[in-house]
């Protein structure tokens, strides 16, 4: 078997510096998809912001490759000003993708059904349209793991059936993906809830940084 990806071991998880969860202890694998369940609050943003760096964990390892994690947040984190191609290009480029072609470009543009929205201003887009154009980012960062944050929202029927098409094409090419979402995407892929780990009322962690609210 696939050496893990991703890998946390005894992992605390702080919001506001307050333990939220307790205990992780996960794996990810080449081709795998894990949906983190549990009801709202109860810490499946905090532990996604956490892997992704976003704030230090409490206790616990977080055991991944260099760059090779990319997190798609609530937000859908666009530049308004840009177009749909230039903001796939600056977000290429601020992975270090520098050599991403015109073609890669395209490619995720059509992957997510917005090719003919290619030179339209993101901030001039439909709430749904944004959505896609925040997940086509995913493909041009040329990271295997993928952390995303309830992805689904704004999109309807056909467009979350395309998105769980372009999460099974990343697997079959040997990426991995930890997905927070109440909604059913049909992907083969085992659930963790993360009430499993819900911390015991806490206090402050010690060394708490009010930079990781
Ligand atoms: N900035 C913050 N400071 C302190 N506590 C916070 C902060 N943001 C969230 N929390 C608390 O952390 C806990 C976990 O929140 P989190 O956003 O991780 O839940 P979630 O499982 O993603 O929920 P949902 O399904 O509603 O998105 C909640 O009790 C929440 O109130």
């Amino acid at each position: 078997m696939s050496d893990p990806l991703l890998q946390t071991s005894d992992l605390t998880c702080l919001r506001g510096g307050v333990p939220v969860l307790e205990h992780v202890t996960l794996q990810l694998r080449p081709g795998a998809a894990l949906i983190l369940r549990g009801p709202n609050g109860a810490g499946k943003t905090t532990l996604l912001r956490t892997l992704a760096g976003l704030q230090p964990p409490g206790a616990g390892r977080i055991d991944a490759a260099p760059d090779s994690l990319t997190y798609a947040a609530h937000a859908d984190g666009l530049k308004p000003t840009l177009s749909a191609a230039e903001n796939l290009t600056f977000w290429a480029q601020i992975h270090g993708q520098r050599d991403r072609t015109r073609a890669g470009i395209d490619a995720a543009l059509a992957a997510l059904d917005l090719t003919d929205l290619r030179d339209r201003l993101a901030g001039q887009m439909s709430a749904g349209q944004k959505r896609r154009l925040g997940l086509a980012r995913l493909l041009v960062t040329g990271r295997p793991v993928w952390l995303l944050d309830e992805p689904t929202v704004s999109l309807d029927a056909a467009s979350v059936a395309l998105f769980a098409g372009v999460v099974q094409a990343h697997l079959a090419t040997g990426g991995a993906a930890l997905i927070a979402t109440h909604v059913e995407l049909g992907l083969e892929a085992d659930t963790l809830d993360v009430s499993r780990f819900r911390a015991a009322p806490g206090r402050l962690a010690d060394g708490f940084d009010e930079a990781f609210l």
